[in-house]
């Protein structure tokens, strides 16, 4: 028995100044893949504020959020009403308002690649001025906790700590969520299983449970505790340590009964240009790194920019039909995902 009666391990920012403390984040970030972290900085009131801020701008008129609807962004940023997402091939049931790293788009003849793309601007609601700086400041926050915590990870695998800060340049690449999931009459799929394609993501949850994580043949409620932030792997680091860590399939059924539940989900990758290396693990760690897993209908790909473009294709159809289906991006598509045919990501070009 643990000492403390939380479903997955917690560990201590703190803590890992030592080899104990290291050798916890190991044993958490390999056998479950998912942990609580705490002393990480952000204060549990800083987040309720944020969480705060994201009801906020859900409850802005639905003329309001749509004027920084998705479907406006070739970027894959900005708001979505409930029903325009996919996972597992089946529509979540959650609203939510993405941002990534602010950034200028590539003109249509400088694009080499379809991943280049995902790089532009985000969409901020004019109603809401706020939004934009305090959402930057949270960016610039929980990447600098990812970073650390990546760095961590490095040292408790035995190789350098800064052996993957190469692939994230200048500032990783990141993605964030406002998410909003309301109730529904009887409990339906919040977001579907899956796993998240970066190096390593936060969660951020208010007082609502339904956060759930695979362990064997069973889903563990991942019941919030005030001020911890659930860390998770992602496909990259299942990639990095050849499997030794392990990107976790999670989901969310929605509250029922009146109950809505907030969250901020953030994802911390590398550069799209890098491609992620192979970590040199000392022979006793390499002995129990079997590959990372096999799954032909999500493939996971060492190619930053594919494996974030292959999520966001997969999870915004409508997105994808409106924005990846010109000729010349359906080519480079074909060439990019020779696995994954386009009429697969997209319905209406197939003939
Ligand atoms: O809302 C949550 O608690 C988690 C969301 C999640 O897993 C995701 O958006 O990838
Ligand atoms: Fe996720």
């Amino acid at each position: 028995m643990h000492a403390y009666a939380a479903p997955l391990p917690i560990i201590s920012m703190t803590s890992l100044d030592s080899d104990e403390g290291l050798a916890q984040l190991r044993h958490a970030a390999s056998d479950v893949g998912f942990f609580y972290l705490v002393d990480h900085g952000l204060s549990n009131e800083a987040q309720q504020d944020y969480l705060a801020l994201s009801k906020q701008f859900f409850h802005l008129s639905s003329e309001e959020k749509q004027s920084v609807d998705m479907i406006h962004s070739p970027h894959f940023r900005g708001y979505n009403s409930v029903g325009n997402e996919m996972t597992a091939g089946r529509l979540d049931a959650r609203e939510q308002f993405d941002w990534m790293n602010e950034e200028l788009a590539l003109a249509p003849e400088q694009l080499q690649y379809p991943w280049q793309k995902l790089i532009g601007p985000n969409l901020w609601p004019d109603a809401m001025p706020i939004l934009k700086p305090t959402l930057l400041t949270l960016q610039r926050k929980l990447s600098d906790i990812t970073v650390n915590v990546l760095q961590k990870l490095c040292e408790s695998l035995g190789v350098d700590r800064n052996a993957l800060d190469a692939t994230l340049g200048e500032q990783p690449y990141t993605h964030a969520k406002l998410i909003r999931y309301p109730a529904q009459q009887s409990t339906q799929q919040g977001v579907g299983a899956h796993k998240d394609p970066g190096y390593l993501t936060l969660v951020m949850q208010d007082s609502q449970s339904g956060l759930k994580v695979e362990r064997g043949d069973e889903w563990v409620d991942v019941e919030p505790i005030p001020g911890a932030l659930v860390v998770n792997i992602g496909e990259l680091l299942e990639l990095a340590s050849d499997g030794f860590l392990k990107a976790t399939n999670h989901k969310v059924e929605s509250p029922v009964q009146g109950v809505e539940r907030y969250s901020i989900a953030f994802f911390m990758a590398a550069q799209l240009s890098a491609t992620v290396p192979v970590l040199a693990l000392p022979p006793e760690l390499k002995t129990r790194a079997t590959g990372p897993s096999i799954d032909p209908a999500n493939p996971l790909l060492t190619d930053v920019g594919n494996n974030v473009l292959k999520g966001r294709l997969r999870s915004h159809p409508h997105v994808t039909r409106k924005h990846y289906c010109d000729e010349p991006l359906r080519h480079l598509l074909d060439k990019s995902f020779a696995y994954m045919p386009t009429a697969e990501i997209c319905d209406d070009c197939r003939v």
